[in-house]
């Protein structure tokens, strides 16, 4: 993989480009990318350090790799306008529902294709990135593309069957922590604490306990066990949070997306 090419330059082609560029994985130079808005792109081109294209097929001719980065709804009209051009190419699609069977759909086995579900804390080298088993990629090359995304996060392979529920837990779930986290802010700054510093002591306060529980392996009941006291004030908020039926809002936040029609 020599050259990469995003197509679409919002949030998550975002995050992955600054995680790759800053890691060092990939010069910005070797980077291209494209998307509608030219005024948009060229801003971020000058962010990431990037080359704007003003066209798909200016950006694939460009590429060896190409990131499908832009809406699912939007890629069948990018497949109709260059699905041509990529035969030959590596396409690596990070698109929710776009796995390896949908692109099959399209392509013959001259296009080597790769399903990735990402996550927005690519950004800052935390991300979790779903690799779908099944796939096309050449060996070396796929181990160098995983590669590349272990730059921004831990690599996990699922089968296809589970990278629905898997992208909407790590994909989907850094929005609900941020619900966590501005919930918790919103209580704190009602009791006095700055919001700025609110928002420091929570973030760190999830990190941290993330942390804990990632190097501990411990179950994380024993966690909160750990931190309810006897007669203490932690277990007057569990008792609380239980009674606000918080684990079953969980559950029910991810049927809602595994419902989505
Ligand atoms: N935002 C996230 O946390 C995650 C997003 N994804 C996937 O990443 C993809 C992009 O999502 P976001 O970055 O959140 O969306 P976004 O709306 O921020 O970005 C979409 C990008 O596609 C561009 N675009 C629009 N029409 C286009 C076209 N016809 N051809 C090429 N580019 C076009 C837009 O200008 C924009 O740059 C989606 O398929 C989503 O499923 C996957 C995992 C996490
Ligand atoms: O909300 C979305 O459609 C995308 C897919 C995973 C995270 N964000």
């Amino acid at each position: 993989m020599d050259k990469l090419g995003f197509i679409g330059m919002g949030n998550m082609a975002q995050a992955l480009c600054a995680g790759f560029v800053n890691s060092g994985k990939v010069a910005a130079g070797d980077v291209y990318a494209y998307a509608p808005h030219y005024d948009k792109l060229l801003g971020n081109a000058e962010k990431y350090g990037f080359t704007p294209c003003r066209s798909l097929s200016e950006l694939v001719d460009a590429v060896d790799t190409v990131i499908m980065a832009c809406k699912p709804y939007q890629i069948n009209d990018v497949l109709v306008e260059i699905g041509e051009k990529l035969h030959g190419k590596a396409l690596v699609s990070v698109a929710a529902g776009w796995d390896f069977k949908k692109y099959s759909e399209y392509f013959d086995s001259s296009v080597r294709v790769q399903f990735v579900m990402p996550n927005t804390p690519a950004m800052v080298y935390e991300g979790v990135m779903l690799f779908e088993a099944q796939n096309s990629l050449e060996e070396e090359e796929r181990a160098q593309i995983k590669d590349l995304f272990a730059a921004v996060g831990i690599v996990e392979e699922l089968p296809s069957n589970l990278m629905g529920i898997g992208g909407a837990v790590t994909g989907c779930g850094p929005a609900f922590v941020d619900l966590f986290i501005e919930g918790y802010a919103d209580a704190a700054v009602k009791y006095g604490v700055p919001r700025q510093t609110a928002y420091r002591l929570i973030s760190q306060m999830i990190l941290g306990s993330a942390k804990l529980q990632l190097e501990t392996g411990e179950h994380p009941g024993v966690l909160k066990d750990n931190v309810c006291s006897p007669s203490g004030t932690t277990i007057c908020g569990v008792a609380s949070l239980e009674e606000s039926g918080i684990r079953s809002a969980c559950i029910k936040s991810i049927d809602a997306i595994m419902n989505k029609k």
